[in-house]
């Protein structure tokens, strides 16, 4: 059995779960064929033939059993580097982008198939012309030849929609090379390794009907089984005493032709899948793509069957307004006109875009002890929103951070499936019509989407191209965005190189490229130095301002949002707290003063008990006053009208309050948007990280169900 050790010292040696090594080991992989070809043919003519013992025939097949498994390795090492790509992609979330920006499922994966094949062409090409030139006996005849170029034939192409489809379950490209090399490896070398077994030890049928078994059901051995069946008809027509002939290798008993023709089959529905797997699967999470195997997971998209919460306990009376708005427009009448006539008439279909009860539940299963299973947690992220965006508005979604807008823009995107509710865009379905309503779409995500090795100038050109800016044009769109928003030094960088605030510029480009209907941009003005983010303002006002498009705009900068939004809606743990023009947000909830207060530090004692008195003091000046926020030193507190009947008394009396509790300082101004944002904000930290459904229930203690109380106490 020294063969068998041999194998064994092949394996050992040349196993590697890296790309990089591919090439090495197919390298060794050539020598090593050498010296078992010949390590066969002394052995043949050594042998007293035509018949071997058992010894010979057992080191017959070890020599075979390590050209194939050597082979493999190499092959499907080799295509396990494709995947890294494209996870990288989805990762990065290009390829959310680049289907925003009209790239149809066929075009994306059509190139990266045709390139990826292309490429894997070369090492296959070198398999066989190492055979050839080498001379490789077994391997170097016109049968082994034309065997091993059909399989290949199919094997190149099934082996990149396979590697392709198993990209799926990966999220992280980082991690494709740690697991996929090992995890193919493994799937196609233990069968593998169980049918030479098999074939060695009994000489039976069992080997064969396993063969058959693990084609069908374990794709990647298809990468190792043929080389194992070439060598084996060679060798066992050298056994007979008989040449092998060409038709040998393809004759019913070779057990080649299935290696050859059940990777065809194995892609038409690896294909399918991959449709699905592409069109469906949203949140990183393939199983979304399959409704059964999602829980929690976009099991319905349907609006009629959301949550009857029209009238929801406790909801501000215009985010209520808006809701009948939108029930109104999602009556069947009015999105079939609107997908019938495109432009519409009269003032319910003069929107952009609108998403009816849309809400997503994140479920998440907490980690057990032992072999217990967690309990499932459900966090609401976006909880039943009904928005419309006018013709021509830019609405402003603000809200603390995890409050739940990036949700709800990537539900708009269908990069995030919706639990329930629909998001219609131009009178279409986003989910049931993506691709179409897609193409009308520009997107400018919060992490951004970018190629590490592309340049900034070349990503603009690629998007340009890919929104149908005509080619007469190119230049001077091009240059119209890199130089106001003054990237001329960063044209030729690769986006790598770029600093965070020139990644968001290029981002927004991306977004703004081919005057999209709807524009969705998620923080874009984040990391910009003030010019530049003058620049975006005055181009966000003239490209939405008066004309038949619209954009949402998430921001956490207050002077923005009011410089660029038409109505504003804040969000507070998912939920819609206040939707109006941003003058009547501060009338409604801003209705009175911020006082902010600064105490010296040089004072002795503890601050927090300073703070405490100061603002028992306080509490005798403006008996309903609330404390908005206290940090440190500093505190904010928002003071009801009622309790200012003149300014004159108010301020000699802050101005003696300084001199008593030793203030550093002290403002009293009317209330600004930041303020009504600031009174929300707090109520998202009183609501806590509240897991768990709580439909039709408002979390806020304040809530009442009497008209009158609904209002939130004004700030
Ligand atoms: N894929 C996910 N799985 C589980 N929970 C998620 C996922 N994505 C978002 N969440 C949760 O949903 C909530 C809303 O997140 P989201 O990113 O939408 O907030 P946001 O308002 O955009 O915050 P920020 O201002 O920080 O960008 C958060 O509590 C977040 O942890």
């Amino acid at each position: 059995m020294a063969s068998g050790s041999q194998v064994l010292t092949n394996f050992v040696g040349l196993y590697n779960s890296s790309a990089l090594h591919a090439i090495p080991t197919l390298i060794n992989l050539a020598s090593q064929s050498i010296l078992n070809s010949s390590g066969i043919a002394q052995t043949l003519t050594s042998a007293s033939l035509p018949w071997p013992d058992v010894e010979t025939k057992l080191q017959y097949n070890a020599n075979v059993m390590s050209s194939g498994i050597l082979l493999g390795i190499a092959l499907i090492t080799l295509l396990s580097g494709f995947a890294t790509e494209i996870v990288r992609d989805r990762e990065w979330k290009l390829r959310g982008q680049l289907r925003i920006s009209g790239v149809s499922f066929n075009l994306y994966w059509g190139t990266i198939y045709l390139r990826d094949i292309v490429v894997f062409l070369i090492p296959c090409t070198a398999i066989i012309i190492a055979v050839i030139i080498l001379d490789i006996k077994g391997l170097n005849s016109e049968g082994p030849i034309l065997a091993m170029l059909l399989m290949f034939l199919t094997l190149i192409p099934f082996g990149i929609l396979m590697i392709m489809v198993i990209s799926f379950l990966f999220d992280k490209g980082e991690s494709v090379m740690s697991y996929l090399p090992p995890l193919l490896q493994l799937s196609g070398m233990i069968p593998y390794i169980v049918v030479a077994l098999v074939d060695m030890i009994t000489q039976s049928n069992w080997a064969i009907i396993l063969h058959y078994i693990f084609c069908v059901v374990l794709p990647p051995y298809l990468m190792f089984s043929g080389f194992y069946f070439i060598s084996r008809v060679n060798l066992y027509a050298v056994i007979k005493g008989e040449e092998p002939t060409t038709s040998d290798y393809f004759d019913a008993d070779s057990h080649i032709l299935v290696t050859i023709i059940l990777p065809i089959i194995h892609c038409l529905w690896m294909y399918w899948l991959l449709r699905v797997l592409d069109v469906r699967a949203t949140d990183g999470n393939p199983r979304a793509a399959f409704p059964c195997l999602a829980t929690g997971l976009d099991k319905d998209s349907d609006p009629g069957r959301a949550i009857n919460d029209d009238v929801i306990e406790g909801e501000d009376e215009d985010v209520s307004a808006e809701r009948s708005r939108v029930e109104r427009l999602t009556s069947e009448n009015t999105v079939n006109y609107s997908r019938a006539n495109g432009v519409q008439a009269g003032t319910e279909l003069q929107v952009v875009a609108f998403t009816n009860q849309l809400r997503k539940a994140f479920t998440k299963r907490e980690k057990g002890s032992g072999r217990k299973k967690g309990k499932e947690k459900t966090k609401v992220a976006v909880r039943n929103l009904s928005v419309a965006v006018d013709k021509g508005e830019v609405l402003g979604l603000l809200g603390p951070n995890g409050a739940g807008k990036s949700t709800a823009l990537n539900m708009m995107i269908a990069e995030t499936a919706p639990t329930k509710g629909r998001v219609v865009v131009s009178g279409n379905n986003v989910r049931a019509n993506a691709h179409s309503v897609l193409e009308t779409l520009g997107y400018c995500p919060q992490h951004d989407a970018l190629w590490e090795t592309i340049t900034l100038e070349e990503h603009v050109r690629c998007f340009a191209a890919l929104k149908g800016i005509h080619p007469s044009q190119l230049e001077e769109v091009i240059d119209f965005y890199i130089n106001n928003l003054k990237l001329q030094e960063h044209r030729k960088k690769a986006s790598k190189k770029l600093s965070g605030g020139t990644k968001r510029k290029l981002s927004y480009i991306m977004s703004i490229l081919g005057s999209p209907q709807l524009v969705l941009m998620d923080e874009p003005s984040t990391g910009m130095d003030p010019q530049s983010k003058r620049f975006l303002w005055d181009t966000i006002n003239a490209s939405f301002k008066n004309t038949s498009r619209g954009a949402v705009l998430t921001t956490h900068y207050m002077e923005e949002a009011d410089a660029l939004c038409d109505r504003v809606g804040i969000m507070v743990n998912g939920t819609l707290e206040c939707l109006g023009a941003t003058q009547h947000l501060k009338n409604k909830y801003g209705s009175g003063y911020i006082l902010e207060v600064k105490l010296s530090l040089a004072l002795p004692g503890d601050v927090e008990e300073l703070m405490d008195q100061l603002e028992e003091h306080l509490k005798t000046l403006f008996p309903n006053m609330d404390t908005v926020e206290r940090f440190m030193e500093r505190s904010q507190y928002s003071i009801p009208k009622e309790d200012v009947k003149s300014l004159g008394t108010t301020f000699s009396s802050l101005e003696q309050c300084k001199s008593t509790h030793k203030l550093e300082e002290y403002s009293f101004s009317q209330s600004s948007l930041e303020q009504v944002f600031l009174y929300f904000a707090k109520k998202q930290l009183e609501d806590g990280e509240e897991d768990g459904d709580r439909d039709g229930r408002r979390g806020s203690p304040r809530r009442t169900n009497s008209t009158q109380d609904q209002q939130p106490q004004p700030v």
